[in-house]
């Protein structure tokens, strides 16, 4: 650890001497990628799970308050097709109120042993209320339960109370399989920007965006400075 002249942690010093990029790194040759980014994004997320990086398929999902206000958090990706990125929410939840307010949204994944990370920008669909609840009862039991508060991100007076919700919870899970939680919503992200972002132990790290200006145009491929 790094201490200051007065003796106190000097922060900046300790996290300036913390590796970055320690690799070893992923490569990638722009000049071979596909022509539309799910393709590409599904080549990387495979890498990662191969390389075996915990939690590969987390992502950071960032959405806007109404006072445009930014937000993010870590959330689990559902699926990805042509369509576009998928995950799961609670509609009540700050993040899903926010969605309904202002359907859009950016994702970004990051797998740091390969070096990479991936931005998927683009306006946010609430899917019907039967693949949302598809989604809902392949949930694990104590998510179900959890899901069935609908209280994400309320204050808490207690874990007590917290426990005592959840055990109810999960008591009426097990006597009424079948039930879903009506608020649980499956969100697509239909891209208009994807970003891939390839470090480089060089520092001249290699980016391919892709862009198009509404979810029905074709692709188009940019090379980004680094
Ligand atoms: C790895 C990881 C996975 C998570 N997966 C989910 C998820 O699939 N759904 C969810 O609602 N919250 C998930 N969370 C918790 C969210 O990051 C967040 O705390 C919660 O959804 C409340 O967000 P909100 O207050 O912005 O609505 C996950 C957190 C981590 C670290």
């Amino acid at each position: 650890m790094s201490t200051a002249a007065d003796g106190s942690r000097d922060v900046r010093a300790w996290l300036r001497g913390l590796e970055v990029f320690a690799g070893p790194l992923a490569t990638f040759d722009p000049t071979s990628a596909p022509a539309e980014p799910v393709a590409l994004f599904l080549e990387w997320l495979t890498e990662a799970v191969e390389a075996r990086l915990p939690d590969p398929h987390a992502m950071t999902v960032s959405t806007v308050d109404e006072y445009g206000d930014p937000w993010a958090r870590v959330l689990i990706l559902k699926n990805v097709d042509t369509h576009g990125w998928q995950f799961a929410a609670h509609a009540g939840s700050p993040k899903g109120q926010q969605l309904a307010a202002r359907p859009s949204a950016a994702l970004t994944f990051y797998w740091p042993a390969l070096g990479r990370q991936v931005r998927v920008r683009g306006p946010v669909v609430a899917e019907s209320a039967e693949r949302g609840a598809a989604d809902f009862l392949a949930r694990s039991p104590s998510a179900r339960a959890e899901a069935l508060l609908g209280r994400q991100s309320r204050h808490l007076e207690g874990v007590a109370e917290r426990d005592r919700s959840i055990d109810e919870a999960l008591k009426r899970v097990e006597r009424e399989p079948g039930l879903v939680a009506d608020a649980w919503t499956l969100y697509t992200v239909t891209p208009v920007a994807v970003e891939f972002w390839q470090a480089e132990k060089s520092r001249v790290h290699t980016r391919l965006s892709y862009e198009r200006a509404t979810p029905d145009a074709p692709w188009d491929q940019h090379l980004l400075w680094p």
